[in-house]
């Protein structure tokens, strides 16, 4: 059964031109989805859909086979957590705070964490190797770190499904390269990933499969290897690339510089 299912999703803003246009998909545990698209091709838009922030204006998402339209915001976290781009928070929460504001999704408004709560916090923060951060300042630590404990924070929501929006913005490459990973390791945990990049070697090198977005409508579809080409690079970004084969079997995309 699909985690997560979009269904012949159709959207415009107001009564403006359409954005998005048949995107059908579905996601099964354990597998990474790329969204790949150029600049205002609807990746963000779509999130907005697959989350219940917006509603389609013909289609239907399904979280568990079930209408998303019929479930409430609260059993919605339960299931697919967003996590955002590396945020500023205005207060000085120490990190185990910010974590353990994901058992909001499971609990009454108006009752405090449990230990047990923290528990599940602790568990998170160990399971991305980041317990020792626990007691810092999350505005104190580095932005790398701090998207880590965002992802903790999905995990402690007890959702599977993760929805991210170019997660590695603002990273360092060595960040890039840990946060991917991460992802790529959670997913082989059975959690499963959307995630929206404008970088095509990202989606080679966590795996998986990607949908390729452009003017709104699914230009390419299917498994990371395949999809990133010479000819959909071309089509989304307008850009000439070669794809390089390594050793190891993964491959690279390496654009055709007009500089020498
Ligand atoms: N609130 C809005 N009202 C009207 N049009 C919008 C709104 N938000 C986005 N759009 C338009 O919808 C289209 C898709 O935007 P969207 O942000 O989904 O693209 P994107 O692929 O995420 O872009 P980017 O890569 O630049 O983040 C764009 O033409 C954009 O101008």
């Amino acid at each position: 059964m699909a985690l997560l299912r979009a269904d012949n999703l159709h959207f415009a803003y107001q009564s403006q031109k359409p954005i998005l246009q048949s995107v059908s998909f579905s996601l099964e545990e354990g597998q990474i989805l790329s969204l790949l698209g150029p600049n205002g091709s609807g990746k963000s838009t779509l999130i907005k859909l697959l989350l219940g922030l917006l509603e389609p204006t013909e289609g239907g998402v399904f979280i568990d086979e079930q209408p998303l339209i019929n479930l409430s915001h609260q059993n919605i976290a339960r299931k697919v957590a967003y996590v955002p781009q590396v945020h500023h928070l205005s207060f000085a929460y120490r990190v185990i705070d910010v974590v353990v504001m994901g058992r909001m999704a499971q609990k009454n408004f108006f009752s405090p964490y449990s230990p047990a709560d923290y528990a599940f916090a602790e568990t998170a923060l160990d399971s991305l190797g980041i317990l020792h951060l626990s007691d810092k300042i999350y505005t104190r630590i580095s932005g790398g770190e701090r998207q880590l404990v965002l992802i903790a924070r999905a995990l402690t929501q007890g959702a599977n499904v993760f929805i991210m929006d170019e997660p590695v913005s603002g990273l360092d490459y060595g960040n890039q390269i840990r946060l991917l990973e991460s992802i790529h390791q959670l997913a082989h945990t059975g959690y499963a990933f959307i995630q929206s990049t404008h970088f095509p070697d990202h989606a080679l090198w966590v795996g998986g499969d990607v949908l390729a977005l452009h003017q709104g409508k699914i230009i390419y579809q299917g498994i990371a290897q395949q999809a990133i080409n010479p000819k959909t690079i071309k089509t989304l970004y307008n850009i000439d690339v070669e794809m390089h084969h390594l050793e190891n079997g993964n491959q690279v995309c390496m654009p055709r510089l007009a500089i020498h």
